[in-house]
């Protein structure tokens, strides 16, 4: 008895389990199982031709009448091996002898054909090894019994016939069942039929032959039409030999959302690996859909991704080196197509260029952005005015870029998208660069102060017109600076724009939320500035006023009209001030009834 208690004993499977497990939580539909048995066709066709190169290499899929069956003409297998491999969940022919993938086979994991039970409650096997044993029938049923006996065979090969489960007829429709076949195995390197048709054998698209490159090229973007749907900006193609990887890249044509991962097309030893496999790329490269076949990367045990290891990484980086030297391919012989690919592809680019030193080069040379004397390159920029000077805000350079202009100050706008962070970034591959942010208040500091004697002649006019503004919370100041046609700037830097809106959120919010607010609002000396232009006619002819009323709306207008120009928020007060100011003016502009 005591030695019954050490006895070895096997572990039960309940098959049921398994499949249910492998049906919800590892495969993401039933239709899988055409391409795990379509694998094994194609592995065991593989396995005889590595012993017989003139072996016939047919492998045939029928459908009728809710039955599927796949022949091929395989290697087969003896009844003994029927036992060891068909009926061992996990065991498999295609490892060596350490347990490793062995490298001309797509299976691996022992459990592929598990995958039958998904849409069928019985496999039957009829098969016949090429060592010349008798042909064996092995049932193998969901319940995780199997019965085995005589078969009738005559050639080498297997077929595999499956009968629909009631609910998995859908599966079994041959127009469903050919387009399952196309789309897993139409770049396979065996013909495949299904219902007498023939569905791959042609093997990738991008392989080398014999044809003018000019009708390869045409086959390829052939290729993108079909499966994409899009005519490819461009075509780059690729090749990881560390990875057994060849392909193709395909620039989109179109602008792509840079947080979309559209994923790529994965091909692992010619069979469909994922539609949209995502990690093969560098996230910056999502101006680029791929279709690749590659030996050496891994399937996760799904077959439906890419398994993250440092083969993946490795890859990703080749891929991203082809994808930039394309890039950079084309900015030395073709520079009219890099603007367009610039013009549709900005964003991406730009990103780019943040992590990337040679892209951030020609984002430099290439990009043109806005600047206050027009559209210009960077580099450009730089050869003209030196200095980089810029607004980090498109707000911003609207406001100062006439001002700027006129006193022959050229200003970028950083205000678009990965703009600044671009020029901010510049002077790491130009180190004598120089590159300035130009805040509003800045540009006051060059303009022209008034001749002392028209400053203290104008100092009435001057305290009157602060008066209006004090409840603002603004400065008036008064200074000579062109273009003459600028009657009045409203200059804010961003500590005083923060307290700015702090106060006017806090006007707006209840007593318990101001309280916490006002924790925030700190004195500051850099209150927003009004910045009257004593060139400016108009502006000449109110410091003229005497009329402390009349100055008041004269500087509130003036007030009103700068933030418009600026393009500031309107606070409930600046509304009020600015219908008050409105209706004053026009009450003086209008003749009253007593004086007509
Ligand atoms: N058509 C076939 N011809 C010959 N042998 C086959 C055939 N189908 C399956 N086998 C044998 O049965 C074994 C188990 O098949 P199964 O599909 O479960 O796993 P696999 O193909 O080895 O690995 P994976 O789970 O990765 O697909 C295979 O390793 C192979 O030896």
């Amino acid at each position: 008895m005591g030695e019954n208690k050490n006895l070895n004993r096997t572990f039960q499977v309940d098959l049921r389990g398994v499949v249910d497990l492998l049906s919800h939580h590892l495969y993401s539909s039933p239709r899988v199982y055409v391409r795990e048995l379509l694998q094994n066709a194609v592995d065991a066709v593989t396995a005889r031709r590595a012993q017989d190169a003139s072996a016939p290499t047919e492998i045939d899929v029928a459908v009728a009448d809710g039955t599927f069956t796949i022949t091929d003409s395989g290697i087969g297998l003896t009844e003994q091996q029927v036992h060891e491999l068909l009926a061992t969940i996990g065991r498999s022919s295609k490892r060596d002898d350490l347990g490793f993938a062995r490298h001309e086979f797509l299976g691996q994991f022992g459990i592929g054909l598990l995958s039958a039970f998904l849409v069928a409650d019985e496999i039957r096997v009829v098969t016949r090894s090429v060592a010349g044993d008798p042909a064996v029938e092995w049932v193998g049923r969901g319940d995780g019994t199997y019965q085995i006996g005589p078969g009738s065979r005559d050639a080498p090969g297997t077929t595999v016939t499956l009968k629909t489960r009631a609910g998995a007829e859908q599966w079994f429709e041959v127009p469903t069942v050919k387009e399952l076949a196309a789309l897993y195995g139409s770049m396979l390197p065996f013909p495949v039929t299904v219902a007498g048709q023939r569905v791959s054998g042609d093997g990738t698209p991008w392989r080398a032959d014999e044809r003018p490159s000019g009708l390869r090229q045409a086959d390829l973007v052939g290729y993108a039409q079909d499966t994409f749907g899009f005519t490819p900006f461009d075509v780059i193609e690729l090749d990881v030999p560390e990875a057994g990887l060849s392909g193709v890249a395909y620039v989109l044509p179109f602008p792509a959302n840079p947080a979309d991962r559209g994923g790529n097309r994965v091909y692992l030893k010619r069979m469909l690996l994922a539609e949209t496999a995502e990690g093969l790329l560098p996230k910056w490269a999502f101006f680029a859909r791929c279709v690749v076949d590659t030996a050496e990367l891994r399937p996760t045990a799904s077959r439906e991704a890419l398994y993250d290891d440092s083969l993946l990484d490795a890859t990703r980086e080749a891929l991203g080196d082809q994808l930039r030297g394309w890039l950079v391919g084309l900015a030395r012989t073709d520079s009219k197509k890099l603007a367009r690919f610039l013009g549709i592809h900005h964003l991406g680019v730009k990103a780019l260029a943040l992590h990337d030193e040679e892209m951030l080069r020609l984002v430099d040379l290439w990009m043109p952005v806005e600047t206050n004397f027009g559209r210009m390159t960077l580099s450009d920029f730089r050869a003209r005015y030196g200095t980089i000077r810029y607004t980090a805000t498109t707000d911003d350079f609207r406001q100062l870029a006439a001002a700027a202009a006129a006193q022959d100050l050229a200003l970028v706008n950083g205000g678009y998208a990965y703009d600044t962070e671009i020029i901010e970034r510049l002077p790491q591959i130009d180190p004598s660069l120089v590159v300035t942010r130009l805040d509003p208040t800045d540009l006051a500091t060059t303009f022209s102060a008034l001749e002392s004697q028209e400053e203290l002649a104008l100092r009435p006019f001057l305290a009157a017109a602060q008066r209006a503004m004090d409840p603002m919370g603004c400065e008036v100041v008064l200074r000579s600076y062109d273009p003459t046609s600028l009657s009045v700037l409203f200059l804010i830097d961003r500590a005083a724009a923060f307290q700015n809106e702090l106060r006017a959120t806090r006007e707006r919010v209840d007593e318990l939320w101001a309280g916490v607010l006002s924790a925030f609002d700190k004195p500051t000396t850099d209150r927003p500035q009004l910045v009257l232009n004593h060139r400016n006619p108009l502006v000449k002819r109110i410091c003229g006023l005497t009329d402390p009323e009349l100055v008041r709306l004269a500087v509130e207008a003036l007030y009103g009209q700068a933030l418009l120009l600026g393009y500031h928020p309107i606070r409930p007060a600046d509304a009020q001030l600015l219908n008050r100011s409105f209706l004053g003016l026009l009450d003086q502009a209008v003749p009253t009834e007593d004086h007509q």
